[in-house]
This record gives structure tokens, C-alpha cells and sequence, in this order.
């Protein structure tokens, strides 16, 4: 039976349009020619920040001496899960290398990049926890040199919160610009920055824009669009829960969608008519977005089955997906597509989007189709090494030149024969000693 829409979702997310990509490019080309000038022309333009880029260690350890301790030690308590989680992961990483045949060795390395830029997205709200998924595993990962940048808050500039945890994350140096501005700062290495190996972090469309198109010479974690959630729900879960969670998750914009799909109508028909209150009752101007993505992003299905709710959600493949059902091992074993998995209702997104250890940097708009986030993995490079000795030689250099004749590749050919003369030139000289 196909599923039932108990509310449809009349917007769509929008795509990123041609206009914004049309000011991203115009953006980058006068950056490329006119560096730092052009980019603290920007700077004053759209956030009107006149004053210094580079945030220095004094006002570093001054911004750290104001943030209240409490509010110190739960921005490290979450950096803790953060940095061990990544670090575990690192160890997962492994150099390896492997006897193909006698004398043929082959083996793989990691090796961390060298210089990471961070992009702190900093517009709407204060992401602190972005500062710390991205700085510290890029520290876990073992990069040397991370730059981090975030837009000016008003006039003064990077908040506390911020800078405290940008630093406890391991931030070689701060910078205070955002935008475009802030992203070609880190690729162009200006304001004192190496020119970064790779762009990572969340950011509006004209921040993810801008990676897209700098991507190539430059690596890049994802392309990021606005975040999305679905939950799963059975009849074991809380309406009243499930409600509050999907509206935690549309604050994030208007163009964040949040989906629900059940298999116990009662829960949805609650779901839909508590979502309007919940949502009154946030402060602006979460409210307004909340609204907007509700109205036309939110989605509610229902499914005759657990195994037809899981083939919905690997369609879906959610940023977020959240299960609040009974049998957790089947629904962990049985779904395929997502950035990262909530198991059960003791969790919430918001858990992992501030402080429970997985990276929140996540793929959104389907990309969890073919790609988990942000990873240890996405500041190393697993590079190949090879090496042959003469018991190895013949064989691989009388493969290649068959392979290499058929391709009609003479020269690729050659070089292997010479090699081949070679070791028939040693075999004969060792014989005859
Ligand atoms: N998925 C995640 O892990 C995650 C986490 C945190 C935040 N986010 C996302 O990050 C984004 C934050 O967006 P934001 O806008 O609040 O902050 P932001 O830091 O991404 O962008 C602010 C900057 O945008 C630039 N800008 C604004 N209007 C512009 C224009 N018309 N032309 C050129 N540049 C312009 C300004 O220079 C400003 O500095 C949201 O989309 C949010 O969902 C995602
Ligand atoms: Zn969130």
C-alpha cells in the first residue's frame, strides 16, 4: 500500500539559486584580484565591521576571562565528548601495507593535511558547538595549522562563548569575518593565514555557494544546504516529545524541513495539532522560521509497517533521522541512509547537535545517499605507496607491457620492458657468478 500524506509539504527547499551563485562568483573574482582590501570592503558592506580581522591573544584571553565558569566547563564537557569521539576515530584510520606477491609491497598512509580552514557560521545565531566540531577534529586529525573564521556579532565582534571555544578547540589563529569574505580569506591566505587544503564548516547559502565553487584546486567537507530531520515514531512514542523535537529542528530557518513518519495514526493526528502552539511559544526569531518551515517544508506520513517506514526514510536520506520506536538493534541494523542516527527517546538531535560527541557537521538535502559528514577522515589523506624487488619484477613488468601493448600505450610498454631487460641482465650476471 503506498503511503499515506497526512500533511504534504506544498514549498519545496529551494535549490541553490542562480542569483546567489552569480554574486558568489562576481564576490570570489574581486577577492582573487583585490585580496585583503577587497575583502575588508565586504566586511564593512555587509556586516559593517571596521575594525581589525585578526582577533589577537589578548583579547583572546580577555573574551576567555569574561565567559562564566559554568558556561566554561559545559562548552568543555561537550568538547571532551567531541575531541574523544574524533580521536577514536582516528585511530580507525590505519597505515597498512601488504605482500601482494613476493617481493611486491604495497601499503597505504594517512597523512593529516596541512593546513584546515574553518568556517564558524555566525549570522542568525552563536554556533558555538560548529567551532568545536570542526576545530577539534581537524585537531584530532592531526592538521598543523587551523584557521578559524566567523562574522562580526554587531560591533563587537566574535562573542565570548565563541572565541573561548574556538580556542579550547585548538584554533591556530581567529578571524573575524564572515560571508564569502571569510571563505576566501582562509583559500587566498590572507589577514596572515596559509592558503587552506581544505574548507569545512556549515554556513548559509552564500558561505556553501562559495566552497562549491572554490572546490577542485581546494578540498571541501560537503556542500551543505539547510539543515533537515525526520523522526520515525511507533506507537510506543510521546506525541508531546516528538512534537517538541520536531519543532527544536525547525528554528534552524524557514527552508529547513522536518518530517515525520508513523505507523499509528493517533500519534501523527496529536503531533499535527500540538506543532502550532509549540511553535507560538518560541521567542522571535526562531518563531517566524519555525512557522515558515513548518508551513511549507513539514512533512507527515504514514506507513502500514516499521520495514515500510525504514524504506521511507532511506528514500528521505535525512541529515537527521530519529527513531522513537521499540527495537532499536533492528531499526540500527535495518536503516541505510542518513548523516547520523538518534536511537530511541532518551536522545534528540539537538543532544548531537551540541554536545553528545558525533561531528554535526552533516549531509543535508540527500547527499546521505552517498556521503556520512564530517569526519577525522576528511583532514587525511589515505595516499598509496608501492615497492618491487627482482622476485616480482618479471611478472609485473611482463603484465604491464601486455596490457599496456593492447591498450595501445607503446611508451607506458617500454618502460616496463626496460625494467624487464634489467632484471634478465641481473639474473644472468648472478648465474654466471
Ligand atoms: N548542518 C549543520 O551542521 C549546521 C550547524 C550550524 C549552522 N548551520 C547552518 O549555518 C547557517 C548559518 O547562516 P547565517 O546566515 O546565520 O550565518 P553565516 O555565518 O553562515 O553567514 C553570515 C554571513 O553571510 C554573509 N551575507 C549575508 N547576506 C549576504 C548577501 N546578501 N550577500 C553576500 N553575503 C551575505 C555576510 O557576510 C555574513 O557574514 C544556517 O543555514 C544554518 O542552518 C548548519
Ligand atoms: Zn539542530
Amino acid at each position: 500500500m503506498p503511503i499515506t500524506h497526512l500533511k504534504t509539504a506544498p514549498g519545496q527547499p529551494p535549490h541553490t539559486a542562480s542569483d546567489i551563485a552569480d554574486a558568489v562568483q562576481a564576490m570570489l573574482t574581486s577577492l582573487k584580484t583585490g585580496g585583503a582590501q577587497v575583502a575588508l570592503e565586504y566586511a564593512r558592506q555587509l556586516d559593517g565591521w571596521t575594525k581589525e580581522v585578526n582577533v589577537t591573544q589578548p583579547e583572546i584571553d580577555a573574551a576567555v576571562a569574561r565567559v562564566p565558569q559554568e558556561m566554561k566547563n559545559d562548552i568543555a564537557w561537550a568538547h571532551d565528548n567531541i575531541s574523544r569521539f574524533a580521536a577514536a576515530q582516528r585511530a580507525t584510520a590505519q597505515d597498512m601495507q601488504i605482500e601482494l606477491r613476493p617481493g611486491l609491497i604495497a601499503g597505504q598512509k594517512q597523512i593529516p593535511l596541512a593546513a584546515a580552514g574553518c568556517y564558524v557560521p555566525g549570522g542568525r545565531y552563536t554556533h558555538i558547538a560548529s567551532a568545536l566540531m570542526s576545530i577539534a577534529t581537524a585537531r584530532e586529525a592531526g592538521v598543523k595549522d587551523i584557521t578559524a573564521v566567523s562574522p562580526p556579532n554587531g560591533d563587537k565582534g566574535i562573542p565570548d562563548e565563541m572565541l573561548y571555544a574556538m580556542h579550547l578547540a585548538g584554533a591556530t589563529r581567529i578571524l573575524c569575518i564572515g560571508g564569502v569574505q571569510g571563505v576566501a580569506a582562509m583559500t587566498l591566505g590572507l589577514f596572515g593565514a596559509p592558503p587552506a587544503d581544505i574548507l569545512v564548516g556549515p554556513g548559509n547559502a552564500y558561505v556553501a555557494e562559495a566552497k562549491r565553487q572554490l572546490f577542485g584546486p581546494i578540498g571541501i567537507d560537503m556542500f551543505a544546504g539547510p539543515t533537515d530531520s525526520l523522526v520515525l515514531a511507533d506507537e510506543t512514542a510521546d506525541p508531546e516529545v516528538v512534537a517538541i523535537d520536531l519543532v527544536s529542528q525547525a528554528e534552524h530557518g524557514a527552508n529547513s524541513p522536518v518530517w515525520l513518519a508513523t505507523t499509528h495514526k493517533p500519534l501523527a493526528d496529536q503531533v499535527i495539532a500540538r506543532i502550532p502552539a509549540l511553535i507560538a511559544d518560541l521567542p522571535e526569531p526562531n518563531r517566524s522560521a519555525a512557522e515558515q518551515a513548518w508551513a511549507d517544508l513539514g512533512e507527515v506520513v504514514l506507513c502500514d509497517s516499521a520495514e515500510e517506514m525504514a524504506q521511507y526514510a532511506d528514500d528521505m536520506a535525512a541529515e537527521h533521522l530519529h527513531v522513537q520506536a521499540a527495537d532499536l538493534d533492528w531499526w540500527r541494523n535495518r536503516l541505510q541512509a542518513y548523516g547520523s542516527l538518534f536511537l530511541g527517546e532518551n536522545t534528540t538531535v539537538s543532544f548531537g547537535d551540541k554536545a553528545a560527541g558525533p561531528n554535526h557537521v552533516l549531509p543535508t538535502s540527500g547527499a546521505a545517499r552517498y556521503t556520512g559528514g564530517l569526519s577525522v577522515h576528511k583532514f587525511l589523506k589515505t595516499v598509496t605507496w608501492q615497492e618491487v624487488d627482482e622476485r616480482s619484477l618479471p611478472d609485473l613488468a611482463r603484465v604491464t607491457a601486455s596490457i599496456s601493448r593492447a591498450e595501445r600505450m607503446e611508451g607506458h610498454a617500454r618502460a616496463a620492458d626496460v625494467r624487464y631487460e634489467k632484471a634478465m641482465q641481473d639474473l644472468k650476471v648472478t648465474a654466471s657468478n
